[in-house]
């Protein structure tokens, strides 16, 4: 299913944070959400699996606005791994992922077999099958997290929305995460800190920039050194993996602006203050937003 962010505004009391967000989550894609601390990632997010409502603009999933589905009908669609991670459940680990089969049950209806397996499945997914009778509150962070992913994973979504989901994971296990949401080629809109786990799993990515998207398109596009510079306001240059042939982004951890450059304000990021429309690299893309180029941006060259 395919999602659509809509001239999103989102506020916290008054104040504004995401300000006419727009973009498109195709049906069976890794979308990646990247951007700096602050940048709106999480609001944003929030308004997916409807934590929080906009202000103005929508979020339609399959063409319906969201407002329209009731909160168990979009239950069976949108299943998310929220950043305030849950973690004071009694509950055995096995009891937390079958929470994941609610949407489906009758009230006080009891599992039937084809849940069983559902959520045996998530657990094995997830790697965390042989713990499945410990206590959640027992488990060490990076556990918890698997635990909480493999819930969304039994809700068996449409959609997945996933805040940070390498967070407290160990490398090896943010690779095996990384490579099942991959194989599982379901609609998947996730933010990511971690920009070359970005450029190697999301089939496009969006940077959030105050609020607003500022860049969008195949990470080779996107995540550029300009980019890094104006955005991040740090140092970086772009190789090719030798391993994947992903981009590689590899940061001077040494000296962390440019020379004379310090993250951009938003409208510095568009060419030309009349007219203010983001920067994107699916011109002629059935949906998106046709707009300039972010300064030295390379051109799309791989993917
Ligand atoms: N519950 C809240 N109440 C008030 N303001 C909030 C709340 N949550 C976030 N904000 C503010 O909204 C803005 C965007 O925050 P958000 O968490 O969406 O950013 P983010 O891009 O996910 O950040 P990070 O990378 O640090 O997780 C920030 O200025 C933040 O302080």
């Amino acid at each position: 299913m395919r999602i659509d962010i809509e001239d999103l505004h989102v506020a916290y009391a008054g104040r504004t944070v995401v300000a006419g967000a727009r973009l498109i989550a195709e049906q069976g894609e890794i979308t990646g959400l990247v951007g700096p601390n602050g940048s709106g990632k999480s609001t944003l997010l929030r308004t997916v699996y409807r934590h929080l409502r906009p202000t103005a603009g929508r979020v339609l999933l399959a063409g319906t606005d969201l407002r329209e589905l009731t909160p168990v009908q979009s239950a069976r669609h949108v299943a998310a791994l929220p950043q305030e991670r849950d973690s004071d459940f009694e509950l055995s680990v096995r009891e937390v992922v079958a929470m994941g089969r609610t949407p489906y049950k009758r009230a006080f209806a009891g599992e039937d077999a084809a849940d069983r397996d559902t959520v045996a499945r998530a657990l094995a997914d997830v790697g965390m099958a042989e713990h499945a009778g410990r206590r959640f509150t027992a488990l060490s962070g990076g556990e918890r997290q698997r635990v909480l992913l493999a819930r969304a994973f039994a809700q068996d979504p449409d959609v997945l929305v996933l805040d940070e989901p390498t967070n407290h994971l160990d490398i090896r296990h943010q690779v095996e995460l990384l490579a099942l949401l991959r194989a599982q080629r379901r609609t998947t809109l996730v933010s990511l800190h971690d920009l070359n786990a970005a450029a190697s799993v999301c089939d496009r990515v969006h940077v959030l920039h105050a609020g607003a998207v500022v860049a969008s398109g195949p990470p080779r596009d996107v995540l550029t050194p300009a980019l890094m510079a104006e955005v991040f306001g740090v140092r970086a240059a772009v190789v090719d993996h030798p391993l994947t042939g992903d981009p590689l982004i590899a940061f001077d951890h040494r000296d962390p602006a440019p020379a004379g450059n310090s993250p951009a304000s938003p409208p510095d990021l568009w060419d030309g203050a009349a007219d203010r429309r983001p920067v994107h690299h699916d011109e002629g893309r059935k949906g998106d937003t046709p707009g300039a180029r972010l300064g030295t941006a390379r051109r799309h060259t791989r993917r």
